[in-house]
């Protein structure tokens, strides 16, 4: 359908094409949907026509995905101008009100090319970590406070306690909300659509990881982090009413360990989904130059968390998504040339619980793994990104090949394709 400004206008989708939650498993289409994905935060940015885009690459990817079974990907919409040496650039946003419409326009392409695949997309719109500028940057922008990059401060606790402070900040939020609205009622400037009537979105997500505060989060701190997220996620919906909404939570580890909050913080009504994050490495559960020693601490912990959340989801009634987890290379090394035993052997622990508990009807509904490298390539001998590098599936703040499945990790991918299979073929 060709419109008045000669846009190709794709006809509005049938409600039923909107992935919708049906009790405690999500539908697309009249049938069970389960989630087969991969973190590709940098997929607009591949998208863009100018700059950093790469869109023959962008379609390679997409097509190396699509080939071993991955219907979903979860990918940052929104990044803000940081000085943060940790962070990527360009960003969307370059200041309060000022858009870089170019690189928009990438996110633009990756949903007319992701729809042509039909995959859905989680589009996450803030982040509480750093490597995208994220919340620490709107305080720097409001509060006036210096963008807090705790690679180089190594002060995790005074990071997570400071940025929080975003949640209470009304001049902040009130910027957030003015980005969320330009996102969520975007009209698509390639295929003519508006977001909010595309069918391969899944989903809005509030933020990549957002936190209460560090673990000593206090009663205070809980309270206003449930709040906000009550509050921004029924402002989505209000904005959109096709389009499920997510929080973007690690889970526990991102509760402050407090089960209680996490249930509070998703029983809103305008969260209709669950999510969660598994990092054994991350979380010192797993030491990678003592595989050996420590593998049997970081599985039985790994598999507790896999299974417990799970039984959260069936506490509140909704399913749940574990849309993040990864483990390091052989060695440990960043280099692609390194193996993959220990990560693969990781893979397929998750995966067999994923999709036994789906098979039994359980509410987990899928995996995303962190993250789709594919071609991408480490371009300086100390593995940090600087701008005109190749974007692979770690973002800036970490060595580049540190979690990416890149296409040449071919046991992981054929392990990936497995599990798609099984995932696939549940019927419900
Ligand atoms: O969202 C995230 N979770 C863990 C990833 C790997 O450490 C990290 O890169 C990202 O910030």
């Amino acid at each position: 359908m060709i419109g008045a400004c000669g846009i190709v206008e794709a006809a509005p989708a049938a409600k039923g094409d909107f992935v919708t939650v049906n009790k405690t498993h999500f539908a697309r289409n009249g049938q069970a949907y389960y989630i087969v994905g991969a973190n590709f935060w940098y997929g607009g940015y591949l998208g863009a026509a100018g700059g950093v885009g790469e869109r023959a690459r962008l379609l390679k990817e997409l097509d190396n995905m699509k080939a071993i079974g991955i219907n979903n990907l979860r990918v940052l919409a929104v990044s803000e101008k940081t000085d943060m040496k940790s962070a990527v650039r360009p960003a969307t946003t370059n200041a309060p009100g000022q858009y870089d419409e170019e690189l928009l326009t990438g996110l633009d392409f990756l949903m007319a090319e992701v729809a042509k695949r039909d995959m859905t997309v989680v589009l996450y719109l803030n982040n509480f970590w750093q490597w995208s500028g994220g919340m620490t940057q709107y305080l720097n922008w409001f509060e006036g406070t210096p963008a807090l990059d705790p690679n180089v401060t190594k002060d995790y606790d005074t990071y997570m306690q400071k940025t929080a402070g975003f949640y209470r900040n009304a001049a902040a939020q009130a910027e957030y909300r003015n980005v969320i609205a330009k996102i969520v009622k975007r009209v698509n400037t390639i295929t003519g659509k508006p977001y909010a009537e595309d069918t391969h979105i899944m989903s809005w997500q509030l933020a990549n990881e957002p936190r209460p505060g560090n673990g000593n989060a206090t009663p205070e701190e809980k309270a206003v982090y449930v709040k906000w997220i009550d509050d921004v996620a029924g402002y989505i919906h209000s904005l959109d009413r096709n389009h499920l909404v997510s929080s973007g939570s690690e889970g526990l580890a991102g509760s402050a360990q407090d089960a209680q909050l996490y249930l509070d913080a998703h029983r809103s009504r305008n969260i209709d989904y669950l999510t969660y994050h598994l990092w054994p490495k991350n979380w010192s559960w797993f030491d990678s130059n003592n595989p050996t020693g420590s593998w049997d601490n970081a599985i039985t912990k790994s598999r507790d968390y896999l299974n417990s959340h799970i039984e959260l989801a069936k506490k509140l009634g909704k399913p749940i998504v574990l849309e993040e987890f990864g483990l390091d290379r052989d060695g440990p090394s960043f280099s692609i040339k390194s193996t993959t035993h220990i990560r693969d052997r990781f893979y397929r622990e998750v995966f067999e619980i994923v999709a036994t508990r789906a098979q039994k009807g359980d509410p987990i509904a899928g995996f995303n793994f962190w993250a789709w490298g594919g071609a991408g390539r480490a371009a300086n001998a100390d593995y940090w990104w600087k701008p005109g590098n190749d974007f692979v599936g770690d973002p800036p703040q970490e060595e580049q090949g540190l979690y990416s499945v890149f296409d040449s990790d071919v046991t992981s991918l054929v392990l990936i394709k497995e599990y798609a299979d099984k995932l696939h073929a549940i019927k419900r």
